[in-house]
């Protein structure tokens, strides 16, 4: 998970403001120290610390504040706004219109990650249905068209560049001339990151851009610089009119706070995060969620968002349908597991629950989370439509489960410890039995039927607990406003993953 160190820090200095039986001017400081400490660790400017310190005190002024006033609520709101102030730059960036020609120009320092992340932005966008198109401007670094050429032809997206030509501005031109012409609505200019001096490297980007006229140019910058980002990007916002950022390896590193305060401060939004070399490690960055997330606070709507780009709307209400008839069968689970893999990495889809903690996904532990949902699936695979249908958990005997086995080449033990697994989840699944069913497209009205009883009884228990129960999960839903869809995240989540 992005930031986790940052996150669990912050997350326990506030739990253990909240555990205090009365919180009094100690209490509070030793909160805010531990916060700082924590900011400044993720390389944090001092001075943004020093004042977010200060706001917060200010806020929270123990002798103004009456005493039926709910302290714990305040102090953690006032800490959520004020690492949002520190976050948000204040300006909104251009975004690219479906179906209306854009240009956008990739600038950045090599070893930024800018030509897979030109290709993550072009990828993230085709699946939502764009048809992008990258244009590889690189002509210093030798190997860069080919580079590019590689994640393209992986992605199946449109590409132009030379292996002759060695005027980025004439390649630059040309490609964008070819893809206006083949339509396509997203055009990717990715330009070199290297000169011998400075200087050379922002006149060529200068020229590129006045011969280009993008709509947008995205600076591309490592977070492992942490602060330092803040004089990169001014740099670069003074050779070509940055309009916006993207953060990469904020997996790696733990100066990624840093990164993404100091862009905050020259006024240049971060629009997406890189969280790693596979393509859908490339993540929308938004600083409430973001934030919501970094506390351990779920994110509703980036979860939903993530439900309907890989379970299409007309579906939902089918498997509603099963579900309120508590019929969970081996087949949906199969299916609420291809959806799963299709969110893209699991933790970031995780991270996206309310309660959810670095500590409940480690690192290493969703590779291995991934690795288990297709071991299952493979299983599944060797099942008859009978034993994938049935609700009647007799029918699985020792021979269906021998060669069940056999056709997947996993043992016995596996089997029967994915069918323990499914009745697991079958028996959450049956309390939801009566569920109201709404109409197709009628999603939303689920939601204001879902309430924070039927939640309980779906999320895993160790994830309630993170929430803190009842109450904190009744809280919850009240923060994030209507969880829409909410039975999707039951039916993906019902004690589902690993
Ligand atoms: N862990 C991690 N690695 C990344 C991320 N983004 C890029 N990388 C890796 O960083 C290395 C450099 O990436 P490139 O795309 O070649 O970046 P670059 O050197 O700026 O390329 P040019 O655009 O040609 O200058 C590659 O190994 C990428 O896989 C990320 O978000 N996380």
């Amino acid at each position: 998970m992005v930031l986790a160190e940052l996150g669990g820090s912050i997350s326990r200095a506030l739990q253990q403001m909240s555990n205090a039986t009365v919180i009094d001017e100690k209490v509070l400081n030793d909160c805010l120290n531990d916060i700082t400490r924590a900011l400044l660790q993720s390389d944090v400017q001092f001075k943004l610390v020093r004042d977010m310190q200060t706001n917060i005190k200010n806020i929270v002024n123990l002798d103004d504040l009456a005493a039926g006033h709910n302290k714990r609520r305040i102090i953690q709101q006032a800490v959520f706004n004020e690492l949002c102030k520190i976050l948000d730059p204040g300006k909104p960036s251009f975004t690219p219109k479906k179906g209306k020609t854009s240009v956008v120009m990739f600038v950045g320092l090599q070893g930024s990650g800018k030509t897979t992340t030109c290709t993550k932005y072009a990828y993230y966008h085709q699946k939502k249905g764009w048809k992008p198109a990258l244009v590889c401007a690189d002509t210093f670094r030798a190997g860069a068209f080919d580079q590019l050429k590689q994640n393209a032809t992986k992605a199946k997206i449109p590409f132009y560049g030379s292996y002759m030509e060695s005027d980025p501005v004439k390649i630059a031109v040309e490609g964008v001339e070819r893809f206006k012409e083949e339509n396509c609505d997203l055009i990717i200019v990715d330009t070199s990151g290297r000169h011998k001096q400075e200087a050379a490297l922002f006149e060529e980007m200068r020229q590129v851009s006045e011969a280009t006229k993008p709509d947008l140019v995205i600076f591309v910058m490592d977070s492992s610089i942490g602060q330092a980002a803040f004089d990169q990007a001014q740099a670069f916002k003074q050779s070509v009119a940055v309009g916006a950022v993207i953060v990469t390896k904020m997996d790696g590193h733990a100066k990624g706070g840093g990164a993404l305060s100091a862009v905050a401060a020259t006024k240049s939004p971060v629009i997406f995060i890189g969280t790693g070399e596979h393509m859908d490690e490339f993540e929308v960055f938004d600083v409430k969620p973001f934030v919501s997330r970094l506390l351990g606070m779920g994110d509703w709507s980036g979860f939903m968002d993530k439900i309907q780009e890989v379970v299409p709307m007309d579906q939902q209400p089918e498997l509603l349908q099963k579900l309120s008839e508590g019929n969970f069968t081996l087949r949906i689970m199969y299916e609420q597991f291809q959806n799963i893999l299709k969110m893209g990495p699991i933790s970031q889809v995780f991270s996206m629950l309310p309660g959810f903690s670095a500590e409940l996904m480690p690192k290493g532990r969703e590779k291995e989370s991934q690795a288990k949902i297709k071991r299952y699936m493979t299983m599944m695979d060797s099942m008859t439509n009978e034993e994938l249908d049935s609700s009647n958990p007799k029918l699985m005997n020792e021979s269906r489960i021998m060669r069940i086995a056999r056709g997947a080449g996993r043992q016995i033990r596996e089997v029967m410890e994915m069918m323990e697994e499914y009745k697991r989840l079958a028996k959450i699944w049956s309390k939801m039995k009566g569920l109201k069913i709404p109409k197709k497209g009628e999603m939303s009205a689920l939601s204001r039927n879902m309430n924070a009883q039927h939640m309980s009884k779906v999320l895993p228990p160790q994830m309630l607990k993170q929430i803190g129960g009842m109450g904190g999960l009744q809280n919850l839903m009240k923060q994030m406003g209507s969880a829409k869809d909410m039975m999707g995240m039951g039916g993906l989540f019902g004690g589902g993953g690993d």
